[in-house]
């Protein structure tokens, strides 16, 4: 559906997209995911014919973007980051001004709204002036100007950002509603909001494709090797000599615990290779106690932030709108939030 290759794009000296080459397969919801100034909104950009590359091609559905720049925006969707909207319409008027734009026939555009209207559940505030929304009902009213012209691809942009939780779990709800019909394409900085919804991720890091997998396959490529995390009692010269017998301890590291005399030794096995009990019986045969013993996997949010490590960029004002990395999750679960926002939420509609 969609080819990208060689892309490159540069604002003055600053390279935003380092030569990005993937394809997009029909049908399917493709995440793209990296921290902030990643190159994200930069290549959405390019494929949807809103700024020129500096180098490389987008095809759209076998369309050069930049050759047949009609013919490939007829195939997509596209919602900014901000979404387009024009507050002091009513979403209808809207609707039929997004359709009047993409040159949607006129005897088709009314029964067109009135279906985006329904498949993005705003049919209820057709009338009402698109100001005095939510913006969780805002997004959708930005969605349904998306889906005019039943494009094939929708493109997304952080669809949920600035949603409250509740809102982002209907959003992402109805992402994964449209994608029974259509190829998705959506850009986020969460990762558990990538791996809720998309059956694909791309990880974008500093304008580089650094993986692209299932969110399974991702995890089980880097979980490879066996991490272990140990309390023992001994100096660092013993630790070493146990450890360093084990052949399938490909590195270690030690370092003081805040108890005396105990040490914090961090160790990592060959893929596959379950060092545990032999790390029992070194340790056994010196004398050297083992007070504790972890194994620790890693997790998805563990692969992004070693693919992406140093990736956001902090650039003057920037630095303080910047976004967490995992949103919601680092401060609480989305059901406490959940719990919390359900209240405020009644009455925002
Ligand atoms: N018009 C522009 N002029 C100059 N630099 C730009 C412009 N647009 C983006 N950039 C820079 O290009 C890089 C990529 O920006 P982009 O907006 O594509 O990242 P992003 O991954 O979408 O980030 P965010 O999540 O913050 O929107 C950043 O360093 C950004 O500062």
């Amino acid at each position: 559906m969609i080819e990208v290759k060689n892309l490159v794009k540069k604002y003055g000296g600053h390279l935003a997209v380092d030569n990005l080459n993937f394809t997009v397969e029909k049908g399917q919801i493709y995440g793209f995911l990296g921290p902030n100034g990643a190159g994200k909104s930069t290549t959405m950009n390019i494929i949807t014919g809103y700024i020129a590359s500096t180098e490389g091609t987008v095809t759209v559905d076998g369309h050069d973007i930049l050759e047949e720049p009609e013919a490939a925006k007829k195939c997509i969707g596209y919602l900014p980051e901000q979404p387009p909207l024009y507050f002091d319409m009513t979403v209808a008027e809207y609707l039929n001004f997004a359709a009047e734009l993409k040159q949607v026939e006129k005897p088709k555009r009314k029964e067109m709204i009135q279906e985006v209207m329904e498949m993005t559940g705003i049919t209820d505030v057709g009338g009402r002036v698109i100001k005095n929304l939510s913006k969780g009902y805002r997004q959708r009213v930005g969605l349904a100007q998306a889906l005019i012209g039943f494009p094939e691809i929708l493109i997304l942009d952080e669809p949920t950002v600035g949603l409250d939780p509740k809102q982002m779990i209907e959003i992402r709800e109805l992402i994964k509603s449209l994608s029974k019909n259509h190829t998705v394409i959506l850009s986020s900085h969460i990762l558990s909001e990538v791996s809720a919804v998309c059956d694909y991720i791309m990880i974008i890091s500093k304008g580089k494709l650094v993986a692209s997998d299932t969110p399974e396959n991702l995890s089980k490529e880097m979980a490879g090797a066996q991490k272990l995390s140990l309390l023992v009692k001994g100096s660092p010269q013993e630790v070493e000599s146990a450890v360093g017998n084990i052949h399938q301890v490909s590195s270690f590291c030690c370092e003081e615990s805040e108890q005396e005399g105990v040490l914090k030794v961090s160790l990592e096995a060959e893929p596959e290779a379950d060092v545990r009990e032999e790390i029992f019986f070194a340790m056994a045969d010196r004398k050297l106690p083992i007070l504790e013993l972890m194994t620790t996997s890693m997790s998805l949010e563990d692969v992004f932030l070693e693919l992406t490590e140093g990736g956001e960029e902090p650039e003057g004002e920037e630095k303080g709108r910047r976004k967490s990395m995992f949103g919601t999750r680092l401060k609480k679960t989305p059901e406490e939030e959940l719990e919390e926002e359900e209240e405020n939420h009644a009455g925002n509609l």
